[in-house]
Formats: C-alpha cells, sequence, structure tokens
C-alpha cells in the first residue's frame, strides 16, 4: 500500500513533497482536503495534525507526520534508493538542514504574509515591507547561490523542491528581477528541466491562477 499525502495542489509545501516523491518514485494515495470548505479544520483532520496544516502524510503502518521538511527527509530516508537528495554525511546534511529551515522561517513565512491577506482578508494589494521582506529573501538565496550550480552544491538536494517549489511560487506576486538575481534565475531555469518538477507545474499553475486573480480585482 502507497503512503497517503492528505495536499491541495496549489500548496507549494505540498508541490516540495510531490516532487520529491517523484524524485525517488515512491507512488503516493494523494487525498485532496478542502481547505475553502474547512475540512482541514474539522475533528478528523485534527485528530490526523492538530495544526491543520497541508502536507500531512499517514504511512501504510498508521505513522502519521506534517510539515513538508519532515515528510521530506523521513520519506527520503525511508524510502529512496541512495542519500543523494538528503546526504548522511553530517556537513552535508547541515547544510541541507540549513537552506530547509530557511524556507521554513523565512522563504515560506514571507510568502505567507504576502498571500494569506490576499486569499483570508481578501486584500488587492501587497504591503511594501512584505515586497520588501520578500526581495531581502531572495538577495539572501542569491548569495547561497554564488558559485553554486544547486542550493547546496553540485548536487540537487531536498534543499532544491523545498525551495524551489516556494521561489517559484511567490517569484508569480513578487518578480524575480534576472539582473538583480542572476543566480536564483538560473538555478530555478536548471531545476525547472529536472523530470521530477512535472510535480510542481499543475500546482503552480493553479497558484498563479488563484492570486494573479486577487491581484488585479484591484
Ligand atoms: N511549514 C509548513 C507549512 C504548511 C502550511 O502552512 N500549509 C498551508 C497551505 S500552503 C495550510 O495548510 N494552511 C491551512 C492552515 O494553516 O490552516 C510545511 O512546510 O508543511
Amino acid at each position: 500500500m502507497a503512503p497517503t499525502l492528505y495536499m491541495v495542489y496549489p500548496s507549494p509545501p505540498v508541490r516540495a513533497v510531490l516532487m520529491t516523491a517523484k524524485a525517488i518514485g515512491l507512488d503516493l494515495n494523494l487525498k485532496e482536503v478542502g481547505l475553502l470548505s474547512n475540512d482541514h479544520l474539522k475533528s478528523d483532520y485534527l485528530k490526523l495534525n492538530p495544526q491543520h496544516t497541508v502536507p500531512t502524510l499517514v504511512d501504510d503502518n498508521g505513522f502519521t507526520i506534517w510539515d513538508s521538511h519532515a515528510i521530506m527527509t523521513y520519506l527520503v530516508t525511508k524510502y529512496a534508493k541512495d542519500d543523494s537528495l538528503y546526504p548522511k554525511d553530517p556537513e552535508k546534511r547541515a547544510l541541507v538542514d540549513q537552506r530547509l529551515h530557511f524556507e521554513s522561517g523565512i522563504v515560506f513565512a514571507r510568502l505567507l504574509r504576502i498571500t494569506k491577506p490576499l486569499l483570508v482578508q481578501r486584500k488587492g494589494t501587497i504591503d511594501k515591507r512584505d515586497l520588501d521582506d520578500m526581495i531581502e529573501a531572495y538577495t539572501f538565496l542569491e548569495r547561497f547561490l554564488q558559485g553554486k550550480k544547486w542550493a547546496t552544491g553540485d548536487f540537487v538536494t531536498l534543499a532544491d523542491y523545498s525551495l524551489g517549489a516556494s521561489i517559484s511560487s511567490i517569484g508569480v506576486l513578487v518578480p524575480i528581477d534576472p539582473k538583480k538575481f542572476p543566480n536564483v534565475t538560473v538555478w530555478l531555469k536548471r531545476l525547472e528541466n529536472l523530470s521530477e518538477y512535472e510535480a510542481n507545474r499543475d500546482g503552480l499553475a493553479l497558484f498563479s491562477l488563484i492570486f494573479k486573480n486577487r491581484l488585479s480585482k484591484l
């Protein structure tokens, strides 16, 4: 039996998990959660994940874990044929972990500060402070990528899927200027050429549709 992933396609963290599963050749049983109908706030879902977020993974033995970063490292540790996406070497792993925490604590947190008001409060604009903070996050990533092919070095890791899902998404609302951010621009293009990036495409298109539509309602 395949592990079950509770998900919605537009969610960047969900897409990071989908890219991971595709990369390691793991089939997932996908269950869409009705966020708009608040299904994630109902008792059945809260029993699975009291934090009521997607993605949430239930493995075939019943083991349940949420947060994309925890899910991705779990899936690679348990199901991948080798450790290339999440190296066992302490220094290489520490670099991947640093980037995953950067995605979680900086990039996704700042993305949410932009997308939540658009979606929940139906605002039609992005505050300048939130725009500036996102640009600062791009600047950090630009520096991390200096002299590197991928987020941590010469090889694709989970850091690329996690950052790639979020950066490709927020780039729709806060454009990534290729002159100011050449490393980020080239890295995203490189990511788009990977076969596992296919798992990001449809959800990204939906994300784009939802949020561009909100902004155009000015
Ligand atoms: N850090 C979490 C973020 C998960 C998250 O906030 N997901 C959003 C969708 S993109 C969600 O489930 N929102 C509904 C809620 O928080 O109630 C992760 O990486 O999984």
